[in-house]
């Protein structure tokens, strides 16, 4: 079938459902909930709330099929250059075991190195001058930061080394504000950066030496693929940890990125997080397109993107130690699929990846949730949730999985008028207040949601989780021709930031537009 041909007959499917309200789906078939979610061992993703049906998923597996999706994951997965700009191959699924690295590269021996270190240092052999190392600062942006860092707070009940702080942003109050109880004298600083370049990094990779005084020789590490710049810096070989330029930033988590994670939770854990997202790589590989998770995932999001149009996904963990996924995913999806020209170059025929954020439930349910429920636009939601806690009340539980499971219920049901007013009037409400109330008090329902749901949030559950992520990704990108492995787009800013800086720091006269000029002048004048 050609492209054209399968979007005509999701644009068909997405014709037939626009109208049908999620209760008429519901009412009409009764077996909805089996046909519509899918498991991989305690993984169930339930779709039945969403505005689709089991021939429209079929138009949409079409789709995959004619987008080549399999065949491009199969290059993927035998190192071709899939990064086409870049020429590079894309294989973090190599770094777990989902693939097989390129020749010469010594993965095992690699992970071994890394976990090798972080055991010494959770023993207390490899020490800071004051003693074992009671804290780990670790210094990076972006996929150097988001993954241990959303990891670190997902799996906090396996922590059971010295503490883990992140610091990422330039601003200086980053660093100081994180180190301000922290003891130079105790305290491991890990620089991750894939180039060892980013500006950021680097000035807070100088704030930390300096602040670590004459510890600084021997209480920091790197992580880099750039060994030179490692040495250039002042960090010895024996405390540099390297890996390839086929791991993206933000699919470098499972690489020695995930150094200050593996520190806090062992080689053990770490290796489980590992198993999680091999098992996912499995599946990924393996199941047929009509049984597979993450291209199931990613179908569904291109037909709430592509065909109904919705521009924005609001990610909502149901789980207080999922707090940074949304802003986790926010980079490994919005950096991958916020594309506008075709792998060829050409520009899309197609609307591309959509806007991601979120905060977890409950809380968002108090801030943002009226406008999800009563808004003018509809925004889908992904809920994700373990159904069991760890270290945490089994009754604050309930309430949490309670919530969730309502929320998603109003969300598609809604309530009629009708239901509201015949409340009113159970309640012994008069007519007039019925009548003045009954508007603001409606739901009008019909409103997507995607629920995710796992046994409990453990290293392995996390891994297979965060993979799931990655291929949904993939998935989208190949459907939409687009190349998910690049990211040219977050340049200009950099390069325009340098000039200015200059202007910044020593008044050096900057080439700018009228309203940077503006600014600038009175930077100076109120920062004087
Ligand atoms: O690891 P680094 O080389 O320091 O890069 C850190 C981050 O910065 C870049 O600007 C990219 O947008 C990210 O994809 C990357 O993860």
């Amino acid at each position: 079938m050609s492209m054209t041909d399968a979007w005509a007959a999701v644009d068909a499917a997405a014709a037939r459902l626009r109208a049908v309200h999620l209760r008429d789906l519901f009412a009409g078939d009764p077996g909805r909930f089996g046909r519509l979610s899918w498991q991989l061992d305690d993984l169930t993703i339930d779709f039945s709330k969403e505005k689709l049906d089991a021939a429209a998923i079929e138009s949409l597996v079409a789709l995959a099929r004619a987008a080549g999706v399999e065949a491009l994951r199969d290059r993927m997965v035998a190192g071709e250059p899939v990064n086409l700009t870049e020429r590079r191959a894309v294989l973090h699924m190599a770094l777990r075991g989902g693939a097989d690295a390129p020749a010469g590269d010594d993965v095992a021996g690699t992970l071994d190195r890394f976990l090798g270190f972080a055991e010494a240092v959770r023993a207390g052999k490899v020490a800071g001058s004051g003693g074992p190392f009671t804290d780990v600062v670790n210094i990076g942006i972006g996929g150097s930061d988001l993954g241990p860092v959303m990891a670190a707070r997902a799996l906090s009940p396996d922590r059971d080394g010295p503490r883990l702080h992140f610091v990422s942003n330039v601003d200086g109050a980053h660093f100081a504000d994180t180190v301000a109880a922290l003891d130079p004298a105790r305290t491991l600083v890990i620089v991750s950066s894939k180039t060892f370049t980013t500006l950021e990094t680097m000035a807070n990779a100088r704030l930390a030496r300096d602040w670590l005084g004459r510890h600084a020789a021997a209480q920091m590490a790197a992580v880099s693929t750039n060994i030179a710049g490692c040495a250039a810096f002042g960090i010895p070989q024996a405390r540099v940890f390297s890996f390839w330029d086929w791991v993206g930033g933000r699919y470098s988590l499972w690489s020695a990125i995930g150094l200050s994670l593996a520190i806090g939770i062992g080689a053990e854990g770490f290796r489980a997080l590992l198993a999680g997202a091999q098992a996912m790589d499995r599946h990924f590989r393996e199941a047929p397109l009509e049984r597979n998770l993450p291209v199931l995932l990613a179908l569904v999001g291109i037909w709430r993107r592509n065909a109904m149009g919705w521009p924005t996904v609001a990610l909502i963990p149901y789980d207080q130690r999922l707090e940074r996924f949304p802003a986790y995913v926010q980079q490994l999806d919005m950096e991958s699929n916020g594309k506008r020209v075709r792998r060829d170059g050409t520009p899309v025929a197609t609307a591309t990846g959509p806007v991601i954020w979120g905060e977890p439930g409950t809380n968002a349910q108090h801030s943002f949730f009226q406008l999800l429920h009563q808004g003018t636009d509809i925004v889908p939601v992904d809920f994700i949730a373990a159904a069991r806690p760890r270290a945490a009340d089994a009754g604050h539980h309930a309430l949490l999985l309670a919530n969730c499971l309502a929320q998603g219920q109003a969300l598609a049901f809604g309530r009629t008028a009708a239901e509201v007013e015949a409340e009113m009037r159970a309640d012994g409400k008069p007519e007039d207040e019925i009548a003045r109330l009954a508007p603001h008090r409606t739901f009008p329902g019909d409103r997507p949601s995607t629920t995710i749901l796992f046994r409990e949030l453990d290293p392995f559950a996390l891994g297979r989780l965060i993979a799931l992520f990655e291929h949904k990704v993939f998935v989208q990108g190949a459907v939409w021709g687009v190349n998910s492995y690049d990211q040219w787009g977050v340049e200009l800013g950099k390069a325009l930031a340098g000039p200015l800086i200059a202007a910044l720091r020593d008044g050096t006269p900057a080439e700018a537009d009228a309203s940077t000029r503006g600014l600038l002048a009175r930077v100076r004048e109120l920062g004087r």
